[in-house]
């Protein structure tokens, strides 16, 4: 945890604020016993009322005044534990911004939310709670032996006793306490796992009708959590009892002997009632301190997560020495004996893939599912890197690009369109914050999304809903080609963009794209044959492998595998 509290650096002069207001209020409470015993020994016992009062009155401003420090000091710490989370919670953000698919892949989606959100408030909540009792608690206790000692030192061999059985209490207590903690954040992740999965995938849920299953899984998945906190609270719920009864058995104590010390007249009444006091101040911090050795375990659970994602170097990086291109180039794209495998998987997903796609010609990838399209996708976009050989574009491997270089010369269009809350104008500006309202106009056109766009009564200022969900499969698939003709790129990769358009529109689109596209690269990923047939050239991918390269009719003269799949989509007519 203390790692983390580097992010602390900021805050540092409200923290000197902090400290030194709770000095000044632990000073406050430990010299007000004093005054109390003074009051009742001289003047109680001597009758002296304007001592009183004006011992009295001195109470009562130096109580005012630690108040007011303990005021101002849990504003202040209250204002640095919520600036050290939005720090944090800022860098943990930033970083996994960073992060390649292979990060993601490993982290898990739901365990990144808890980490930044769950994980880190845990942290603040103990900050805010060390910030107002680091010193304090520690402060009274040694303040407060000082002062008993003072008062009467025979006595304070009650506190002798007591304090070691209230430290066993507090170690016993965190040592059962920091696995179960452990233990919840993990169960925490797997709740909102099931409800991440539950909430996104509502539509299949309900048709269905696993509704009920859904409930079930959630329902062990929030009953496995409640136990484990549930236990957790059994252990914390018996340290109050305990503590108090420690505190109300030393002070029974206390009362005892010191009623004997003032019967033997070793000791005066005043300084009995200043020495409960102490006691009382000394035990009580005591208890605060074995609170904090309970939520510090727990914290630090939570930091080793935080710092988990922030250790973690993502594992695609520009290379120092990238060197941006002089030229912006025409965006020829070669893969060179390409292999890949995902992390974990025993069977590379791709293997010895090589073939160019030249500017000014469609490429096309065609393969049954699963055959490795996407993933060329995948490492030609950078979303992970090659394992075995390379992928050069105009000639520089991209690994020697930058990232944001490389993806800059690429208008990509995935699978699954996404959209983003906002209007379709910010969506297609999405590919280019610098692009007019024609060109926003002319790309919707090109993507033959202006004819649905002009039927909304906003236009191209319509609003998207969150995920795009106002829109159909193909309307979305359309915005988000528009996104990447926006950006003017000098290659293009269509990954299996056009499967959810009719045929007449899928048509429509290609020979619009034609022309707007007549000098970029297009790499086009396909399920079906006539989206594809005319391409320049067609890549046939088979288990990972190149089954063949060539134009429909070549693939159709010397391609098994090409033959298939066009004998059970096309009717010979239509193939030949
Ligand atoms: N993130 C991942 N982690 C592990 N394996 C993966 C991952 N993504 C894909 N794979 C595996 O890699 C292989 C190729 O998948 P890929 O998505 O490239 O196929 P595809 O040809 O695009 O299929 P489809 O047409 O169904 O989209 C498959 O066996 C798949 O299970």
């Amino acid at each position: 945890m203390l790692k983390l509290f580097r992010f602390l650096k900021p805050y540092r002069a409200w923290i000197a604020v902090v400290v030194v207001l709770m000095f000044l209020q632990s000073i406050s409470q430990l010299y007000l016993p004093t005054l109390m015993a003074d009051i009742v020994n001289v003047g109680v016992m001597e009758g002296n009322t304007g001592y009183i009062l004006r011992i009295g009155g001195l109470m009562l401003l130096i109580a005012a005044v630690g108040t007011l420090c303990n005021v101002a000091a849990a504003y202040y710490s209250s204002r640095t534990a919520a600036g050290f989370g939005q720090i944090v919670r800022g860098n943990v953000f930033g970083h996994v911004e960073r992060f390649s698919l292979q990060e993601f892949d490993k982290f898990g989606t739901a365990s990144l939310i808890t980490r930044t959100t769950n994980d880190i408030t845990q942290v603040q909540q103990v900050l805010f709670m060390l910030l107002r009792m680091f010193l304090n608690a520690p402060l009274m206790i040694v303040g407060g032996i000082v002062m008993a000692v003072s008062k009467d030192a025979k006595l304070s061999l009650v506190l002798v006793a007591v304090i070691p059985l209230l430290a066993g209490v507090i170690t016993l207590v965190a040592s059962k306490g920091v696995p179960l903690f452990r233990a919840m954040q993990k169960k925490l992740d797997r709740l909102n796992l099931v409800l991440r999965e539950n909430l996104i995938g509502i539509r299949v849920v309900r048709a269905f009708n696993r509704t009920e299953r859904e409930r079930e899984r959630f329902g062990s998945a929030n009953t496995d959590l409640t136990d484990t906190a549930i236990r957790v609270t059994r252990i914390m719920s018996v340290v109050f009892p305990v503590m108090l009864l420690l505190l109300n058995l030393s002070l029974v104590a206390i009362m005892w002997f010191g009623g004997i010390r003032i019967d033997n007249n070793h000791m005066q009444v005043g300084d009995l009632i200043a020495f409960t006091q102490y006691a009382s101040q000394i035990l009580f911090s005591l208890t605060m301190v074995s609170m904090m050795f309970i939520m510090i375990p727990r914290a630090s659970a939570s930091a080793v997560r935080i710092n988990e994602v922030l250790d973690a170097s993502p594992s695609i990086v520009d290379a120092p020495e990238t060197r941006e291109p002089e030229s912006s180039g025409r965006g020829l794209v070669e893969f060179d004996d390409v292999t890949f495998g995902y992390p974990g998987a025993e069977q590379p997903a791709v293997r010895n893939i090589s073939f160019t796609a030249q500017p000014g010609q469609v490429t096309a990838i065609i393969g049954g599912t699963g055959s490795g399209k996407s993933t060329l996708v995948n490492l030609l976009m950078r979303f992970y890197d090659v394992g075995g050989g390379s992928i050069r574009i105009d000639g520089k491997d991209i690994r020697g690009l930058s990232q944001e270089r490389l993806r800059a010369m690429i208008g990509y269009v995935p699978q699954k369109a996404v959209l983003f809350s906002g209007t379709i104008a910010d969506n297609i500006r999405f590919g280019s914050d610098s692009a007019s309202r024609e060109h926003v106009e002319h790309a919707a056109e090109v993507a033959q999304a202006a004819e649905f766009i002009t039927e909304l009564p906003e236009g191209t200022n319509s609003a998207v809903s969150q995920g795009g969900t106002n829109f159909s499969g193909g309307q979305k698939q359309r915005l988000s080609i528009a996104r990447a003709l926006a950006r003017k790129p000098a290659v293009y990769v269509f990954d299996d963009s056009f499967s959810a358009l009719d045929f007449k529109t899928d048509a429509k689109l290609r020979a619009a794209l034609q022309r707007e596209t007549a000098e970029a690269t297009l790499l086009i990923v396909a399920q079906r044959v006539s989206t594809i047939m005319e391409a320049d050239r067609i890549v046939v991918l088979d288990e990972g492998r190149v089954a063949g390269i060539g134009t429909h009719r070549e693939l159709l003269a010397s391609c098994d595998v090409y033959r298939e799949i066009v004998t059970s989509q096309l009717s010979e007519e239509e193939s030949a």
